[in-house]
């Protein structure tokens, strides 16, 4: 539904040749969410814009629904883009208009009835909850229910893809989750494909499919969002999962406890917990592990068990192979 093939964007500058997106690819199959998670300055706004063409991308494909967007002429263009709604951090709604028009003055725009654009600004008013609001202006509204605007007016051209750019980063996080849950509704029960980026990896943890590692302009690692909360290769990767899974010890914790054995962080997907695990290491190898830390993480597709245990000795490889053996990521802490 959405591909980036070799997509570059750079920007001539004073200082000189800034390149956003270096050589990025993409594939977000229809009916997925994608998601691209980066640090400020990674690229994710640019490569973002290079989907609908707000960004002309310097070289690459832009495919969406098997239409390469870049060699088409402004009239097409303007039909494809019809496709792809967007929402963004600032909602970008008509403040000097009420939350009913912010929805109907778009479609007027492209052409369509009085008529049929009351009942889609009625109808998607409803999807999003803001019936009763619909006369409202938007400094009357709060930060959710703004965005929840901009959800309506973006789902009223009936596109077959959204894109959201931060769309909850300026949101608290019980209205960020509000918001999290209404882009899973419209995507399952519209069937919506959605491309998002965001720094924020709760975003991605709650609803995304598929994740892409953004840096300095280039994907550094990719996979399902199960994949990535696994086995995160990248440091970057490891860095962002930090902030959601506690995975992290203090290192003088960990320079006192390898000093005397060492500490193994295992990772499993399901809902097992470590608790079979561990009765299982005792039994078999009488070994009596330290558990330094275990928590659940829930995902879009599934839960990922972590468990950082502490073992006294000298590192047994049988261990690490009987774990791996039974579906366990193990990876040593140091
Ligand atoms: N129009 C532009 N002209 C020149 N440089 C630009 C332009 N837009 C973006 N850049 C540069 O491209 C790089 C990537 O910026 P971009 O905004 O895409 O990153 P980002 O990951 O979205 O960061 P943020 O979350 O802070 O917006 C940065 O170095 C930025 O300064």
């Amino acid at each position: 539904m959405i591909q980036l093939r070799n997509v570059v964007k750079t920007f001539d500058t004073k200082q000189g040749v800034v390149e956003a997106v270096k050589d990025v690819n993409l594939h977000v199959k229809k009916g997925e969410i994608h998601g691209v998670i980066g640090y400020s300055g990674a690229g994710k706004s640019t490569l973002i814009r290079c989907v609908n063409l707000l960004e002309r991308p310097t070289s690459g494909e832009v495919i969406i629904n098997g239409i390469e967007l870049t060699s088409l002429k402004l009239p097409q263009l303007r039909e494809v883009r019809q496709n792809i709604g967007m929402i963004f951090q600032s909602f970008n709604l008509l403040k000097t208009a009420t939350v009913f028009e912010n929805i109907t003055i778009p479609l007027r725009l492209l052409n369509i009835s009085n008529e049929e654009a009351n009942e889609r600004a009625e109808r998607y008013l409803e999807i999003v909850g803001l019936s009763e609001r619909k006369n409202a202006y938007p400094s009357q509204l709060s930060g959710g229910q703004k965005q929840r605007v901009a959800i309506a007016r973006a789902l009223s051209q009936e596109p077959e893809v959204l894109l959201s750019d931060e769309s909850t980063s300026a949101l608290d996080p019980e209205t960020t989750d509000s918001i999290l849950d209404l882009l899973l509704k419209i995507n399952k029960e519209l069937g919506i494909t959605i491309l998002l980026i965001t720094h924020e990896m709760n975003v991605i943890q709650k609803i995304c499919d598929h994740v892409y590692v953004m840096e300095r302009g280039q994907v550094i690692e990719e996979g399902t969002t199960i994949e990535l909360f696994t086995k995160p290769k990248n440091p970057t990767t490891q860095k962002f999962l930090n902030a959601v899974s506690q995975r992290q010890l203090a290192p003088a914790l960990i320079e006192q406890l390898t000093l005397e054995g060492y500490i193994l962080r295992l990772t499993f997907v399901g809902d097992a917990t470590g608790d079979p695990l561990i009765a299982s290491l005792t039994e078999k190898f009488h070994v009596k592990p330290n558990i330094l830390s275990a928590n659940i993480i829930e995902l879009k597709n599934g839960i990922v068990g972590n468990l950082v245990i502490h073992l006294e000795g000298q590192r047994d490889e049988k261990i690490v192979q009987y774990l791996t053996a039974n579906g366990v990521y193990v990876e040593e802490v140091l």
